[in-house]
């Protein structure tokens, strides 16, 4: 006990002088602006909850790059297109890699969580073993199982929360509005990548994997919250003899509680594939490319799996059920989308991925909603491995740089009236995010997936549920607000209060009244839906059911 205080005393002074260094500067270059850190505290005690307000505050008052101590690292903020494209982009060998968690990323993850990884060999083996699944084409052979799971969900909402719909909501639910549809598209997202990585649906919102799905993320998201293990700020206690990191042990059972599902689900593949049984899906074809010839542990491999549907689902649905709270406080917007689909799709079938060519205001309303409420709320955290400069600023080695999302989407120069809900802006952006992303930095269309050799992977699966789904429901439904008891309509709160507090832009679950767009769409719901169950859809040639790939 004696040598951790004095270990945690030694740490504390370290940091105290560590804190106050300046960089040393080549000639001719100078340090990042900002605000004058504190002894020991940095300037965490200047960020605001959310922390988005201040950094944008403090881009307006900075620029395009300032710089925050945090911990033990130098942030480096980067608030514009140009400043991110050249050091994420064109910098990318040095600024690719992750910084140091002994607790969330060695304890927790025990190395293995993807997002965490340090850049190297391994993180490059695994990228590439995640690569086919997720290019366009990988992403597109999807398409069939988002369109299916699509018309589930329109079928749930019909069922579960409109006027004489089926479900078992309550009476007053369905008059005065019900925020059962926001855990509908959470099971979507959830479906989706878990037939995706393992072959497997996921038809009910309450079963057994979701909960330790969901069980394992929220363990993830308390451990990695600022602040919740100092180890994580005073990056030097990680070098401690393992015997004397005191979180190892109470943060053991987390790790085998990840270990035990993420293997569970991949020995059950596995023993599938040796019967000759196994369905269609990413792991299947990680294990036909030999990943232990490649160096990759079946730990790391059923992690890596793990990874995916971690870093898939909650994303994906808090973008979707912020473009449905935007859509419901903004009737004139929701009108003009369903205006666009009844007239290229009418009320006799709902809207496929062949339709989206002609429905450029609902891709339009996907990439606002990315740009109004980016998912991280404080930016995607990259890590130097060497100097870098961006004009005459200079980055040392073993810092943190960051994309500042909110700062670069809510600057009226790119974006003019940033806090205005305005998909028209997009009508001129007719691609995918993926190709702005490989573009000019100032033809972006938003930087909501991250940049360079970490952009997300999953970026073209995401955007496409998303339209899927949104397009789906605007053609079902309109979104009015909930009624209060005297039966007034209420106000939508779109403000930083309807999100939750944390690292990620999540809507509160929030009530809404959905109204089915008349009795012929009604029916059509139904027989789509039916159809549906009794054909399935086919994934990479095989079939796909109920309950999920038949094999
Ligand atoms: C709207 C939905 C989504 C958003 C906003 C989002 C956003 C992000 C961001 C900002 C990053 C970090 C990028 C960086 O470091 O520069 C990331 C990483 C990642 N995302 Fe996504 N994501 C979404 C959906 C998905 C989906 C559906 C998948 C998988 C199927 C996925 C898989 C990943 C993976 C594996 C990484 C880690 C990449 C790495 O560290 O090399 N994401 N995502």
């Amino acid at each position: 006990m004696g040598y951790l205080i004095q270990t945690l005393l030694f740490t504390v002074i370290l940091l105290f002088f560590y804190t106050r260094r300046k960089p040393r500067l080549p000639l001719g270059f100078k340090d990042a602006p900002g605000p004058p850190p504190l002894p020991l505290l940095g300037n965490a005690h200047q960020l605001s909850s959310p922390a988005h307000r201040s950094i944008i505050s403090f881009s307006h008052q900075y620029g395009e790059i300032f710089k925050l101590r945090l911990g033990w690292n130098d942030w480096y903020m980067l608030c514009s297109p140009s400043a991110v494209k050249e050091i994420l982009d064109k910098q990318s060998a040095h600024t690719s890699s992750r910084a140091p968690l002994p607790v969330a990323s060695k304890a927790l993850s025990g190395g293995m969580r993807f997002l965490f990884m340090e850049y190297g060999r391994e993180w490059r083996t695994l990228r590439g073993l995640g690569h086919r699944l997720l290019t366009p084409k990988g992403s597109g052979e999807f398409a069939g199982g988002q369109e299916w799971e699509g018309r589930a969900l329109v079928s749930e909402v019909l069922g579960e929360c409109v006027e004489g719909g089926v479900g078992d909501i309550r009476e007053e639910e369905r008059k005065r509005g019900t925020d059962r549809a926001y855990k509908a598209v959470r099971r979507y997202t959830v479906s989706v990548i878990m037939t995706s990585t393992y072959g497997k649906r996921i038809p009910e919102w309450e079963c057994d994997e979701v909960r330790e799905i969901y069980g394992i993320m929220e363990d993830f998201s308390k451990v990695a919250a600022p602040g919740a293990y100092i180890a994580d700020t005073l990056v030097p206690l990680g070098r401690l003899p393992t015997w004397m990191q005191w979180w190892q042990k109470p943060l053991k059972p987390l790790f085998d509680r990840q270990a035990r599902l993420w293997m569970k689900l991949f020995t059950e593949l596995s023993a599938k594939m040796e019967t000759g049984n196994a369905p269609e899906c990413f792991v299947k074809q990680v294990i036909e490319q030999e990943y232990e010839k490649q160096g990759i542990s079946v730990l790391q491999a059923a992690f890596l799996a793990g990874s995916l549907i971690e870093a898939g689902s909650e994303t994906t649905s808090a973008a979707i059920n912020t473009a449905l709270l935007y859509l419901l406080a903004n009737p004139r917007i929701q009108n003009r989308a369903h205006e666009e689909i009844s007239r290229v799709v009418g009320p006799f079938r709902s809207p496929t991925f062949a339709n989206e060519p002609h429905l450029p205001y609902i891709r339009a309303i996907v990439k606002e909603t990315m740009r109004i409420r980016p998912v991280t709320n404080i930016g995607t955290p990259h890590y130097t491995t060497a100097p870098v400069t961006y004009k005459n600023i200079h980055i040392p080695a073993n810092s943190v740089v960051c994309i500042q999302q909110y700062a670069i989407h809510y600057d009226p120069e790119l974006f003019p009236e940033p806090e205005e809900f305005r998909p028209e802006r997009y009508l001129a952006y007719p691609e995918k995010s993926g190709v702005y992303a490989a573009g000019d930095a100032k033809e972006r269309d938003h930087w909501n997936f991250g940049a360079g050799r970490r952009i997300c992977s999953g970026l073209h699966l995401a955007e496409n549920s998303m339209f899927i789904v949104l397009a789906k429901l605007i053609w079902g439904f309109e979104l009015k607000p909930p009624l209060d008891e005297s039966g007034k309509e209420e106000d939508v709160d779109t403000s930083d209060e309807a999100f939750m507090p944390g690292g990620n832009t999540v809507p509160k679950p929030f009530r809404c009244k959905w109204v089915v767009r008349g009795e012929e769409v009604r029916k059509t719901i139904w027989r789509e839906w039916e159809d549906a169950r009794r054909e399935g859809y086919l994934l990479r040639g095989e079939r796909v059911g109920v309950e999920g790939v038949v094999v």
